[in-house]
């Protein structure tokens, strides 16, 4: 016997390329990072999160005694080739946290998608952040928007430290702590190899397409070019958009 669909109950979305363009990312936030780092961290090395992240970098590259120079030219290749290393999304998002709070940086959050998680919060679903950036950079791209502060929208924000976006294991860890079944969690974004990953433990999962990149053909999730053809609760696209 078939088993009945779940209805979904809680929103898991990635943010680059799925409420915010990869453009803002790529030439806005990763620009103003990379030209203050080594600024940042002749400042800052002493404080325990820096110094905590400078160590981790260095025990990702294998080598413990990579000096401060050293350790900055390597986390300034690592935003070169876009690397989701985790202590380089700690280190920008304390970066960033300048740049919104001096009102340098403004948060680009599609209208669409601001509109729709507004409204999916309003019908009773709980909405969640899951990204390669830091929660630290999550609250603050959503905090600072042209819009105001969207960070009330959601009930908890998730990134690398619980594990790999393409790996199954960090949505299992994810469903655990939001304490839903994932068949009741509709997971958004638009990295196929993520949206596989939910997937593959059960979450509904539905694609974005912003225009920014060419979507694999072939490839098996619902496609959406914004977040007004998607039907949350019922976690899949609107009639009207399939
Ligand atoms: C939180 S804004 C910066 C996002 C970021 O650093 C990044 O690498 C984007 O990754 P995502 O998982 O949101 O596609
Ligand atoms: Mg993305």
């Amino acid at each position: 016997m078939a088993m009945p669909k779940q209805p979904i109950r809680a929103v898991l979305t990635d943010i680059e390329g799925t409420t915010s363009s990869i453009s803002f990312v790529k030439d806005v936030l990763f620009p103003f990072a990379r030209a203050r780092l080594a600024g940042f961290v002749a400042e800052h090395a002493d404080e325990p999160a820096v110094a905590e992240a400078l160590d981790a970098a260095r025990a990702l590259a294998g080598d413990a005694t990579l000096d401060r120079d050293a350790t900055v030219a390597l986390l300034i290749a690592w935003i070169d080739e876009d690397r989701k290393a985790t202590p380089l999304k700690a280190l920008q998002g304390m970066i960033w946290e300048d740049g919104y709070r001096s009102g340098q940086l403004v948060g680009d959050i599609y209208p669409d998608a601001a509109e729709q998680l507004a409204r999916w919060r309003n019908e009773g679903l709980v909405l969640y952040v899951y990204s390669s950036g830091s929660v630290l950079a999550q609250k603050l791209i959503f905090g600072h928007t042209a819009a105001g502060d969207l960070t009330p929208l959601f009930s908890g924000y998730f990134d690398t430290t619980v594990g790999l976006k393409t790996d199954h294991a960090s949505y299992a860890a994810i469903a655990e702590v939001i304490g839903l079944p994932p068949q009741a969690i509709l997971f958004l974004s638009d990295n196929i190899r993520e949206l596989d990953a939910a997937a593959e433990i059960g979450m509904a999962t539905i694609a974005l397409d912003r225009g920014e990149v060419v979507m694999p053909p072939g490839q098996p999730h619902p496609v959406a070019k914004t977040f007004d053809a998607i039907d949350a609760p019922a976690g899949r696209l609107k009639a009207s958009a399939s």
